[in-house]
């Protein structure tokens, strides 16, 4: 090719890519963006955002660099994606709650969707939301909880606590994680043989360092570590569902005969596909959640022994209270636990264990002066807003009587740890249940010690790197 052709194709390539590079950084706008950085082309400031950082309650350096340098709502780029980081309660509630479909919808990542599933609540909008939704309402919603599911709950913690104290030590994480997801597994697939539970389990292993982690779904990495994972589960619950398809008679009383008859009934919006990664997504969602949220609490009561201390007495009242010692705790003693419920969003609001929601705005909106162009994500951070000073004084402290007196029901401006508005969650009174029928027997009939471990760690998303391994004791040997 003669010289001067090559030189003008150089310049227009090199022409095009600066172009390109510099309405990557300067995104267009039909008002003011956020202020924030996009980082490098394509790649954003992902490598930050998931850099694993040893802290303690604190916001995620991430956000707290940017927040301080930016201001509560800033822009930024994450795998690809255009994005508006809000910190600012106000906004964080105020999108949180609106109707969906109007100004913002519920969106995830694309390496979100391929995880859960493209047919998942994460997917799904409208009426064929609300329908999905009620479903798991009906089997995890309070009605159920008291009736079906305490009793459950009950065995399963107190037989799990006398197997970990025979043990020299456990880690208890892991162990929370098993025990969690078989009374999951059981009453939602009736999965209860202990082998086969186990081999489930295990496919969700990578789970939630893959799902907060860069997508490359290549051998090695943890994305791809995760979507193997979800294979193996997905065929496990069709065969599942197939096995269960052929058997006429409803055997086990589980979330799966509920969606069984669903499937029959003419005119559903239920399809199998729907079906199937509903079970997906409340198996991951019910035992990752509550296990790492649990094994928080202990920490910080382990740190805190002047609570734990309070947190024994008002759970030893309860059973001195009682006619019969030996009797079993009830709903209503749970429901009386004031302290206990106070611990536990203490522990909800520092273990900030969801870095972030996410919305995405369907035309341009205007916030706090700023323009959020249409098409772009909104991740709306929910760890700001429980360590807001203004707002939570001493904020990094662990002190339970900051709720005195104080009811949450659903989601607020100001706690937000379950989210808000439509997408509330539906497992969080069975998450409250399973911690505190869980704390009531730990601290009543045993006690514990740290061995080794206990560091915590955020990926963004909570972990403790090195496990926390305890020694759980009776407390009358
Ligand atoms: C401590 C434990 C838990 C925490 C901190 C937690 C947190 C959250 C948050 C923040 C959301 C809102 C997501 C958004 O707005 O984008 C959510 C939604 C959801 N959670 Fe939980 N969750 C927990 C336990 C559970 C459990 C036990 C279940 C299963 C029964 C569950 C099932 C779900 C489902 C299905 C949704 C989606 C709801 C919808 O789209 O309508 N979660 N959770």
């Amino acid at each position: 090719m003669p010289v001067p052709i090559s030189l003008c194709i150089g310049t227009l390539i090199f022409i095009y890519i600066t172009h390109w590079v510099y309405r990557w950084r300067n995104p267009k706008c039909s008002g003011k963006l956020p202020p924030g950085s996009m980082g490098f082309p394509l790649y954003g400031e992902t490598h930050r955002f998931f850099t694993p950082t040893p802290t303690t309650c604190d916001l995620p350096p991430f956000i707290k660099e940017r927040k301080e340098r930016y201001g509560p709502v800033f822009k930024t780029s994450l795998v690809g994606q255009f994005l508006i980081v809000s910190t600012d309660p106000e906004v964080n509630h105020t999108i949180m709650t609106q109707q969906e479909g109007q100004s913002f919808e519920f969106w995830y990542p694309d390496s979100c969707r391929k995880i859960f599933g493209e047919q998942s609540l994460l997917v799904l909008h409208g009426h064929v939301h609300k329908y999905v939704r009620s479903m798991v309402v009906h089997h995890f919603g309070p009605n159920s909880l008291k009736q079906k599911l305490f009793p459950y709950i009950l065995e399963g913690v107190q037989r799990n606590l006398s197997s970990w104290a025979s043990q020299d030590s456990i880690e208890l994480n892991e162990a929370l994680k098993n025990m969690i997801f078989a009374l999951t597994a059981k009453k939602l697939i009736g999965y209860d043989q202990i082998k086969p539970t186990e081999n489930l389990r295990k496919c969700f292993d990578a789970f939630m360092e893959g799902l907060i982690s860069f997508p490359l779904d290549v051998p090695g990495t943890a994305y791809h570590r995760c979507l193997q994972g979800r294979k193996q589960v997905m065929k496990i619950l069709k065969d599942m569902l197939q096995e269960r398809q052929k058997t006429p008679k409803r055997c086990q009383d589980d979330f799966f005969d509920y969606v069984l008859d669903e499937l029959k009934t003419e005119g559903t919006a239920l399809t199998k596909e729907i079906a199937l990664d509903l079970m997906f997504l409340l198996l991951f969602a019910s035992f990752e959640t509550t296990s790492i949220e649990t094994t928080f609490a202990i920490k910080l009561l382990t740190d805190n022994p002047a609570v734990l201390k309070e947190l024994t007495e008002e759970n030893e009242a309860i059973i001195r209270s009682r006619r019969n010692v030996d009797a079993q705790l009830t709903w209503e003693e749970y429901k009386s636990m004031k302290f206990t419920i106070q611990v536990i969003n203490e522990s909800l609001r520092l273990a900030n264990i969801v870095p972030g929601v996410f919305r995405k705005a369907l035309k341009d909106i205007q916030i706090k002066g700023y323009t959020i162009p249409a098409g772009w994500g909104v991740m709306i951070c929910i760890p700001s807003v429980h360590t807001n000073p203004a707002k939570y004084k001493d904020h990094l402290k662990f002190n339970p009587h900051r709720w005195d007196g104080v009811e949450l029901n659903g989601g607020t401006k100001d706690f937000m740890a379950f989210g808000a508005g439509q997408r509330f969650c539906v497992g969080s009174d069975f998450a409250r249940v399973q911690m505190a029928v869980f704390l009531h027997h730990l601290v009543t009939k045993y006690r514990w010690k740290v061995i080794k471990g206990g560091d915590i760690a955020r990926v963004p998303a909570l972990t403790f790197p090195n496990g926390i391994h305890v020694k759980i004791s009776e407390k009358n040997t």
